[in-house]
């Protein structure tokens, strides 16, 4: 079927990096709107074909359409509602709020049926909650469920292969992101496991941060490897005491997006991690506007497990250089100096 005749409807909220790249695939097989905060940014996508503010040298396809004016894009949405779906594409700082601007919508237009899923990793600061909790808090919209993988957005917007898992107890959700993200570049796999999915996505964060150091430090793909191994033990330790399924630890949206950041230069914890082990402030890294969900989630993690304690030298490490100052290698020499133990 080509586009133009395909029922489907994708609405993207959030134009960044992911909500670009999401976009981008989902013009595969449905009509495709990305919702941008900024009219210049809208009207750039749709006459230049390019994100002026995000991945700016990535031409996007001619079938991607951008908008700002939410009017419109509740009516793309109008069009098919039995055939549409929402993805929320802004990080867990901005979940509440968007979510709590666009449900009010939805549901005045009686569009609270549409699966929603979102993709931000890690915990909204002021509760502690994970995007789920907020999404129940704000709403009980019945299709909702997280998207979650490997996934550069860079590399999704080149087509390069991916493979995503979207997790929900929703059917329709799991089908109706299959129906649209699911194509010769981009796999969909499902899970019905929402808490594991979301806080191994939150937590591999913090461990590419750490990663960034010790390759900054130059410490050797050994010391990555271990950082790494046990950083995945830590994360199956928290997750699976906070009701994540420890198998989807080991899965892609657990190992598969940790090796991803920790070894991956396109990541942005990681670039955390490189910048603080070449001595560059918090601070100075921070103002630069980068989207590192992993500096938050470190203190929040840390908070979380001291109070379940639960323990977690690699995240404890992390929080030391990042809040305290301790330089990174002395850090590193604390974690190495623990005492010997049973590895599993
Ligand atoms: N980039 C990637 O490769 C991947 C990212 N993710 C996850 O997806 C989420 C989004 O990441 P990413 O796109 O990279 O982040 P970016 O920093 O690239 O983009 C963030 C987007 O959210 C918007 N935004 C920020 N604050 C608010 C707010 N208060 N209200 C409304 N909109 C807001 C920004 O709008 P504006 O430009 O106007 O500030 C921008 O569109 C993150 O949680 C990330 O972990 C998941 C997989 C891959
Ligand atoms: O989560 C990501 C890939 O799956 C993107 O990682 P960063 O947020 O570290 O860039």
């Amino acid at each position: 079927m080509t586009i133009a005749k395909s029922p489907l409807r994708t609405l993207v909220i959030g134009a960044g990096s992911w909500g670009t790249a999401l976009a981008t695939a989902a013009t595969r097989h449905s009509h495709s709107l990305l919702f941008c905060r900024h009219p210049d940014q809208a009207l750039t996508i749709e006459k230049h074909h390019y994100n002026p503010r995000y991945l700016s040298d990535l031409l996007l396809p001619l079938t991607l359409h951008a908008t700002s004016d939410i009017s419109v894009a509740i009516h793309h949405l109008q069009q098919a509602p039995q055939q549409s779906l929402i993805i929320l594409g802004v990080p867990v700082i901005a979940m509440r709020e968007t979510c709590q601007q666009w449900f009010t919508l939805l549901q005045q237009a009686q569009l609270e049926h549409i699966p929603i899923i979102w993709t931000c990793k890690g915990f909204e600061q002021s509760t502690g909650a994970l995007p789920h909790e907020i999404i129940h808090q704000v709403s009980h919209f019945p299709h909702t469920g997280v998207l979650s993988g490997p996934s550069f957005a860079k590399e999704v917007i080149q087509h390069l292969p991916v493979a995503l898992t979207v997790a929900s107890h929703s059917y329709l959700v799991q089908q109706r992101t299959t129906d649209i993200l699911h194509n010769s570049f981009c796999r969909i796999y499902h899970s019905q496991d929402i808490i594991g999915v979301e806080v191994g996505g939150a937590l591999k964060n913090i461990i590419a941060i750490a990663c960034g150091i010790a390759d900054g430090l130059q410490l050797g793909n050994n010391a990555r490897a271990a950082l790494i191994t046990r950083g995945l033990v830590e994360i199956t330790r928290l997750g699976s005491t906070m009701g994540g399924d420890p198998s989807t630890f080991i899965g892609l949206t657990g190992l598969g997006d940790l090796v991803l950041t920790a070894t991956g230069d396109l990541s942005r914890n990681r670039q955390v991690g490189l910048a603080i082990a070449q001595g560059k402030t918090l601070q100075a890294i921070m103002d630069s506007g980068i989207t590192a969900e992993g500096v938050r989630c470190a203190r929040d993690t840390l908070a979380r497990a001291t109070h379940l304690g639960i323990e977690m030298p690699i995240t404890q490490a992390i929080c030391r250089v990042l809040f305290e100052g301790i330089p990174p290698k002395e850090a590193v020499q604390q974690l190495l100096m623990r005492e010997a133990k049973q590895e599993i």
